[in-house]
């Protein structure tokens, strides 16, 4: 059996989505996390592209969290059935992952003003927009982001929230039921509700 060594930073962000994909196929992963004050810098040069997180399964080593992501969705069968299916789940997620590209441009600018001024612009206009798109999606769907069931697409959310979360400097699905209802269903999926209930105290 395959055995898989995740290595990332202690924290949920993108590693998570791929711990939980790892955890609901009942995959055999080590959860290696570096400690990014101590280690990092000679973890870097070691890193295909100088960042993580990676996956390394029986010696070869996958990097890019979306890359490792869809080749584990396909593994344990949280894709879609068709090509037209896989479109549906990967149109979900690319949804998902520019509202994180939004947030992140915020909370990584190095200049104070700007960084203030793109934070206003956020929470003014980028924020709800996106949460009310996202959160119509999840009603649609029936509480899942994609072909009214539950694909990766629901987990790489989940996995995310969090981040997205202190990204957002709110708690992203207080007012929108249906994302709630997303991150419910996926952390009652047998495989990531054990790994819920595990996993490190949550940091992100
Ligand atoms: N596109 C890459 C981005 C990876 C990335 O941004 N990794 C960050 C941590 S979230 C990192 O390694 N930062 C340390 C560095 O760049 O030195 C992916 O999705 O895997």
């Amino acid at each position: 059996m395959t055995k898989y060594t995740l290595t990332y930073f202690d924290v949920e962000a993108l590693g998570e989505p791929i711990r939980m994909l790892l955890s609901y196929g009942n995959l055999d992963f080590t959860d290696n996390r570096i400690d990014f004050e101590k280690d990092w810098a000679k973890f870097k040069a070691a890193m295909p592209m100088g960042q993580v997180p990676i996956l390394e399964a029986d010696g070869k080593i996958m990097y890019q969290s979306l890359a490792i992501s869809r080749y584990l969705a396909r593994l344990v069968g949280l894709y879609g059935e068709n090509p037209l299916e896989d479109y549906e789940v990967d149109n979900a997620v690319d949804n998902i992952n520019d509202f994180r590209a939004k947030l992140a441009g915020a909370q990584y600018e190095q200049n104070a003003v700007a960084k203030e001024e793109k934070f206003k612009l956020l929470k003014a206009e980028t924020i709800p927009y996106f949460l009310e798109k996202l959160d119509a999606i999840a009603a649609e769907n029936d509480g899942h982001f994609a072909l009214k069931k539950f694909t990766w697409a629901d987990v790489y959310f989940t996995g995310m929230s969090n981040y997205l979360s202190v990204m957002a400097q709110e708690d992203i699905t207080a007012n929108y039921p249906n994302l709630k209802k997303v991150i419910e269903n996926t952390v009652a999926t047998p495989g990531i509700k054990e790994w819920v209930e595990k996993r490190p105290k949550p940091k992100v």
